[in-house]
């Protein structure tokens, strides 16, 4: 059965047996926009399978293709982007205008001509990631994720458990992250057991985990997510990805998460919001990462934002400066305090003195990877970054 491709903001496809982001639309396919969808789509009962009346040989098309359907609310037809798309204007040109740099390469099917040189290490992370999920969904169609998902145990929640610990103990609640290695700091911890890991952060008081699914770049696996989440840890589980695509998403759920990541220098608006909706009807908080103050506004006006982080890690460079999590929040923390919006400072806090000084600014909780991975007990590690025994 061919399937439908799917783009929220844009063209459609039928081609091959999966959907994806438009992006990767194959060339001599023909496109249609959210518009044609609209008037051709007859939907059974949500997930299920659909006839496409206007598609070449009116095929059935994919479930999926109805849960995205579903998604075109007028206020997302009726997008800039949407709009932008259809009338031709490339991908990059529609990120490049809401201040996102980093490029889509487009691959495994690149523009024709060729010839992209990836401008940093977040691009490079990025466009390895689209042939990565483009492989992914073969192997695993988005109708097995499904079934996965049958399977899998409710989720917690998340953002219920940071608020907890928050006012628990007067601190920002902590999600400690179970990371092998990174590209800026290399190996962290040789002897790496993240199950062994999981337990002790959530025995010394860590609220949440984030578990690195990056294979290439972190040593991570989706495995060692499914492997923490069936270990009886009971404290929520960020599924710390470079997510690109729908299908992450159920893919996350599926394997154990509770939230994902969703990074607002490398996904355009719409996407952050059909995501946030995603994630919403599959019981994830999204945490929406920014790094910048564009970011950090482009974010705020997204309704339904619960979980903001502020990353201190430039990751188009590493330069790490946890000033950054004040000098975004200085003019901005009336507006978040009113939507009820919980902030997460993360990267580069190794000491009382850098917690106490996020905390001021007016995060409600931190993300710790590196200052507790590298000592012994990784655990233990989180008496000595919050100064006092948190766990109690
Ligand atoms: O950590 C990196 O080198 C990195 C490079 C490129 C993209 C993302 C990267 N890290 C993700 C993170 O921001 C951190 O894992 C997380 O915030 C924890 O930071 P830290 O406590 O400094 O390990």
């Amino acid at each position: 059965m061919e399937s439908l491709l799917v783009y929220p903001s844009a063209k459609v496809s039928i081609s091959n047996p999966s959907f994806t982001s438009g992006r990767t639309i194959l060339s001599g396919n023909r496109h249609f926009g959210p518009r044609d969808l609209s008037n051709s789509i007859r939907m059974s009962s949500g997930f299920f399978p659909l006839r496409c009346t206007n598609s070449p040989d009116n095929k059935e098309i994919s479930s999926v293709a109805a849960a995205i359907y579903e998604y075109h609310t007028d206020e997302l037809i009726n997008a800039e982007e949407v709009r932008e798309w259809e009338s031709g204007k490339s991908i990059n040109d529609i990120y490049a205008k809401q201040g996102i740099t980093i490029r889509r390469s487009c691959r495994p099917a690149p523009p024709a001509g060729g010839g992209m040189i990836p401008r940093n290490i977040l691009e490079q992370i990025i466009w390895d990631k689209e042939v990565e999920v483009t492989q992914f969904k073969q192997r695993i169609p988005l109708k097995e994720v499904d079934r996965m998902i049958e399977d899998a145990s409710p989720t917690r929640d998340f953002l219920a458990a940071l608020k907890d610990s928050y006012l628990r103990t007067g601190l920002p609640a902590l999600i400690a992250e179970v990371k092998k290695a990174s590209p800026s700091r290399g190996i962290l911890r040789e002897n790496f057991d993240p199950v062994e890991i999981a337990h002790t952060y959530e025995k010394n008081g860590a609220a949440c985990l984030s578990i690195l699914t990056d294979e290439k770049y972190f040593q991570g696996s989706f495995e060692n997510l499914d492997k923490v989440r069936k270990a009886g840890i009971k404290c929520p589980l960020l599924c710390k990805e470079f997510i690109i695509d729908l299908w992450q998403i159920y893919y996350a759920r599926a394997k154990g998460a509770d939230a994902v990541l969703l990074i607002a220098g490398v996904l355009p608006d719409i996407d952050i919001k059909y995501m946030l909706k995603t994630c919403r009807e599959l019981g994830l908080t999204a945490l929406i990462e920014v790094h910048n103050e564009r970011e950090l506004d482009r974010v705020l006006k997204i309704k339904g934002v619960q979980l903001i982080g502020i990353n201190n890690r430039n990751l188009e460079n590493f330069v790490v400066d946890i000033s950054n999590t004040q000098k975004l929040l200085e003019n901005r923390i009336e507006v978040i305090q009113g939507k009820d919006i919980t902030v997460v400072g993360e990267s580069g806090l190794f000491a009382p003195d850098d917690v106490k000084f996020v905390h001021d600014s007016g995060v409600k909780a931190v993300l710790v990877g590196e200052s507790l991975i590298k000592q012994e007990d990784p655990g233990l590690a989180i008496r000595g970054l919050f100064g006092k025994d948190i766990s109690k």
